[in-house]
């Protein structure tokens, strides 16, 4: 019999205003998505052995590392059983699109995420047919488990700064990859430490002692049979982190490691037998999996902001704390304004940054498309683009998720909560993948180049268009949707131009066009992302959002409902759908090892004779 929900859920849910499951739907694709979705889920989670006996959080480092990669074996088992072969590969990637099935079973990531979110993106991206056709078939069967080894101990930001070389040997038609410093070490990498076997090294690649640039390798680092690393590879654990714990992110060096001619992966560009090296149409190609990534990680903000929100606002619905009115018995927190404010802006965040990523894989599908036929012309508006919305959803997820932790008092400081490790995800999104104020600098790069052509009167491309709006100096104010717009516009615009009206000042002073970027950058940062609108509107927006606040507040439960996250998927105490948040806590409270036993050995030990005066 399923344990009774909380009275005062029920009574939110009794009160919301519109169909929560057509919000569903629409969230999945349509009724048959939620369907596929939901037919998914039941059939992973019901598989053995996928959950914790002993919570993480009460295992060691090493414990937890090996915990999750038998999870990890049983739960990629569990997806490739579950995959409908009836489905369209389309239909399975919106199945999971919207799917946080991996969360039920990792608090802290997978030690294989990276062999499906990098190695198997940058095969694709990077591998010429023939490697293509090859390698796909080895790693999508999960016989090798891949890597992307680009970060080294000294570099992480400035590709072209990567120490790693590969030398090529037209004698014996090989690379030989070298690691000439301990800052060439590739270091951060996921599962490079003990999981994975094979990784996508970035390298710099000489010919005949001239650079290349730097290039993609497919390498092997550990044995298939014994796992052991091979001759010229050193291989480690970089050691324990705020999160991420389970991914197993490693070192490697390379002491004068050989590898084929065809382990260079030669879509863009090529290395002949006779060392020949054919340039790529754009050297900028080499990174589009970073591109691919981040593009990946905006739809993954918007699932772990859901996560979050969906945890504070159902726990805010339970918990009721002081008085609002004398004599009025204590008020659930939700009706609390200021606890709205905390929370309804991550719900309307959390839809925002879903259709910006289904607008932005739109983008990402027609540029990779376009790129096939060998039409470039709009990777650079793509790369602007993916940079300023990974950077962006990245940083207002952080804070928001950080900001539904606090909102929830004491029990959001708690790990069974599942709220610190949500925070932990996604606040490494905001450096893994560009570190956000490169890659807010990359667009602000293409922000000032795009005013300077609307300038000459050029025509810009659909999302930088607002720049050369002749937007008056007096925007007709209102607070509708497009009048809100028009402000924003009017603001972006303004902040651009700012921008560019500082370096131009530095520029005139003296300085080198270099020195005067890097004295605007805190202003070019601003131009990426805008902020405040001028201050006679802020008083009527205000007035507007508390009005909406209000409107939000009987349907705030029926709204976080609406994302269909199971309670395995929170995996939290104060986020349960019955609202049993009591009795959760104290379930998990006795599953601490130290609630074992009544007296810790620690107290004849230490605390006895201390306090006896004995030590
Ligand atoms: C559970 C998780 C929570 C949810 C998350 C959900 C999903 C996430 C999935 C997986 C996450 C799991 C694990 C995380 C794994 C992390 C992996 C990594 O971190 S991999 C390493 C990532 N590293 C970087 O991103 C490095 C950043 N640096 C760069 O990209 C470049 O160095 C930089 C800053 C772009 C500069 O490059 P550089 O070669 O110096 O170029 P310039 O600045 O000189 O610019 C020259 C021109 O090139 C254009 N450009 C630059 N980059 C690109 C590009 N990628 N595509 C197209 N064009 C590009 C640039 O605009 C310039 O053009 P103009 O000269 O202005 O015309
Ligand atoms: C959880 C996690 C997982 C990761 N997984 C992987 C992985 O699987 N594979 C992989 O290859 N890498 C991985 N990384 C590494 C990640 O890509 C790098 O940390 C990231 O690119 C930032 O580089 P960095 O750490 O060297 O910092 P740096 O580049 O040294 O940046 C440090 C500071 O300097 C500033 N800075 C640097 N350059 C500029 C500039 N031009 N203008 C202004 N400011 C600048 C930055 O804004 C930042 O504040 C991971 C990192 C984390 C945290």
């Amino acid at each position: 019999m399923s344990a009774k929900v909380n009275d005062d859920l029920l009574t939110e849910r009794r009160k919301c205003e519109f169909n929560v499951e057509e919000l569903t739907n629409y969230l999945d694709g349509g009724a048959q998505a939620t369907q596929n979705r939901r037919k998914l889920e039941d059939k992973v989670l019901s598989t053995k052995g996928l959950f914790d006996e002993v919570p993480e959080e009460y295992l060691s480092h090493k414990e937890k590392y090996e915990n999750a990669v038998r999870k990890a074996v049983v739960y990629y088992k569990a997806m490739k059983e579950a995959e409908d072969p009836n489905q369209t590969e389309q239909e399975r990637a919106n199945a999971t699109y919207r799917s946080l099935l991996h969360a039920a079973v990792f608090k802290d990531n997978s030690p294989f995420s990276l062999h499906l979110a990098m190695f198997i993106p940058a095969i694709l991206g990077q591998a010429d047919e023939e490697q293509k056709k090859y390698w796909m078939k080895r790693a999508s069967k999960m016989e090798i488990i891949g890597t992307y080894a680009q970060t080294e101990l000294g570099h992480g930001t400035f590709i072209r700064g990567l120490e790693t070389t590969a030398t090529y040997d037209p004698k014996t038609e090989e690379f030989v990859l070298h690691s000439p410093t301990l800052t060439a070490y590739k270091w951060w990498p996921g599962s490079l430490a003990h999981t994975a076997n094979y990784c996508v090294v970035m390298a710099h690649l000489y010919i005949n002692g001239k650079s290349c640039g730097i290039q993609p390798f497919i390498v092997q680092f550990r044995d298939e049979e014994t796992h052991q690393p091979l001759p010229g590879i050193k291989l480690g654990e970089i050691g324990a982190k705020l999160g991420f714990n389970t991914v197993n992110n490693g070192f490697l060096g390379f002491d004068q490691h050989r590898i084929p001619r065809n382990r260079m992966l030669m879509k863009n560009a090529q290395v002949l037998k006779d060392g020949t090296f054919k340039r790529s149409p754009n050297s900028k190609l080499t990174y589009g999996t970073m591109v691919y990534v981040r593009v990946v990680i905006v739809n993954g903000m918007a699932n772990q902001l859901a996560r979050a929100v969906t945890i504070a606002v159902r726990y805010s619905a339970v918990r009721r704390q002081s008085e609002l009115k004398p004599d009025a018995g204590e008020p659930q927190i939700l009706d609390y304004v200021t606890q709205q404010h905390k929370l309804f802006i991550g719900i309307a965040s959390s839809h925002a940054f879903t259709l910006t990523a289904k607008w932005l894989t739109r983008m990402y599908q027609k540029v990779t498309a376009d790129l096939e036929k060998g039409n470039l012309d709009e990777l650079p508006e793509l790369h602007a683009i993916a940079c300023c919305l990974k950077a962006v959803t990245t940083t207002d997820t952080s804070v928001l998720v950080e900001r539904s932790r606090t909102s929830c008092g004491g029990h959001g400081y708690m790990l069974s909560s599942n709220l610190p490790q949500i925070y932990g995800l996604v606040t490494a999104a905001c450096t893994y993948e560009g570190e956000n104020t490169v890659l807010m600098l990359q667009t602000a790069r293409s922000l000032v180049k795009a005013l300077e052509q609307a300038q000459s009167g050029k025509r810009l491309s659909p999302t930088m268009s607002y720049l050369s709006e002749k937007v008056s100096s007096r925007l007709k104010w209102d607070n509708s949707i497009d009048g809100i717009v028009k402000g924003f516009r009017r603001v972006a615009y303004g902040k651009v131009e700012s921008a560019m009206r500082s370096m131009r000042k530095y520029v005139r002073s003296g300085l080198g066009p270099e020195d005067a970027w890097n004295m605007s950058s805190v202003q070019l940062v601003a131009a990426s992302e805008y902020t405040s609108i001028s201050e006679a509107d802020i008083r009527q927006l205000q007035d507007t959002y508390e009005d909406l606040l209000g409107k939000i507040r009987p349907n705030a439960v029926g709204l976080v409902d609406a994302f269909d996250f199971r309670d395995q998927i929170l995996n939290s105490t104060l986020g349960a759908y019955d609202g049993r948040v009591y009795e959760r806590l104290m379930e998990e409270a006795l599953k601490s090892p130290l609630n074992a036993e009544p007296v810790n050995q620690s107290f004849h030990k230490y605390l006895k004779p201390f306090m006896q005066g004995k030590l």
